[in-house]
């Protein structure tokens, strides 16, 4: 009986680990954003050939997070990432108007995949600072959002080099991971 208590107060209350791939075109800022979350600093930063691992502990929540090289030789390699992934963070340069498609192309490939069906979405529409950048909604709309109806998505504004948004982002993923139940107990 005690044990039963202890492991209900464990699912609703306990800490949680969930693994989540972080994706998207070379220069988005994928990797400030893992630093600037991991140790709360801004990084310089050189194109990431292969990955970053860190975990990332935000409230009862321990995301590990896979930060994942996003020149386009390294894209084929993306899907290596895919097995028990809970959700994607997907990063996206707002200033890169010439672009915007290849990542939506890109982004729409990811979530085809098998292995990434029942993943939660969290969009950054990065580079917020930057004059002239496509405001959230763009980045929505471009990446073809708002027809998902099956999926659960979130697109939040982000400036990473000064920490914005990023843990609003965070708190969206850690409610709609828990709410379906996702990740495994630390043990
Ligand atoms: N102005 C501005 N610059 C940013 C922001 N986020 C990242 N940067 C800059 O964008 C550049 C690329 O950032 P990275 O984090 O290395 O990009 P990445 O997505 O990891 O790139 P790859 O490793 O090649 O896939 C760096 O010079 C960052 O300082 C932001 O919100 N605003
Ligand atoms: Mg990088």
């Amino acid at each position: 009986m005690g044990q039963a208590i202890s492991k209900l107060f464990d699912k609703f209350f306990g800490n949680r680990e969930m693994r989540v791939v972080m994706l998207g075109l070379d220069a988005a800022g994928k990797t400030t954003i893992l630093y600037k979350l991991h140790i709360g600093e801004v990084l310089t930063t050189v194109p990431t050939i292969g990955f970053n691992v860190e975990k990332v502990q935000y409230k009862n929540v321990v995301f590990t997070v896979w930060d994942v090289g996003g020149q386009e030789k390294l894209r084929p390699l993306w899907r290596h990432y895919f097995n028990n992934t809970d959700g994607l963070i997907f990063v996206v340069d707002s200033q890169d108007r010439d672009r915007i498609g290849k990542a939506a192309a890109e982004f729409q490939a990811i979530l085809q995949d098998p292995l990434m069906l029942h993943s939660a979405i969290l969009v950054f529409a990065n580079k917020q600072d930057m004059r002239g950048c496509l405001t959230p909604r763009e980045v929505c709309e471009a990446l073809g959002l708002p027809e998902m109806r099956n999926r659960k998505w979130h697109v939040q504004s982000s400036v990473a080099t000064k920490g914005e948004g990023l843990y609003e982002g965070l708190d969206w993923l850690a409610a709609t991971l828990k709410s379906s139940n996702a990740g495994r107990p630390v043990s």
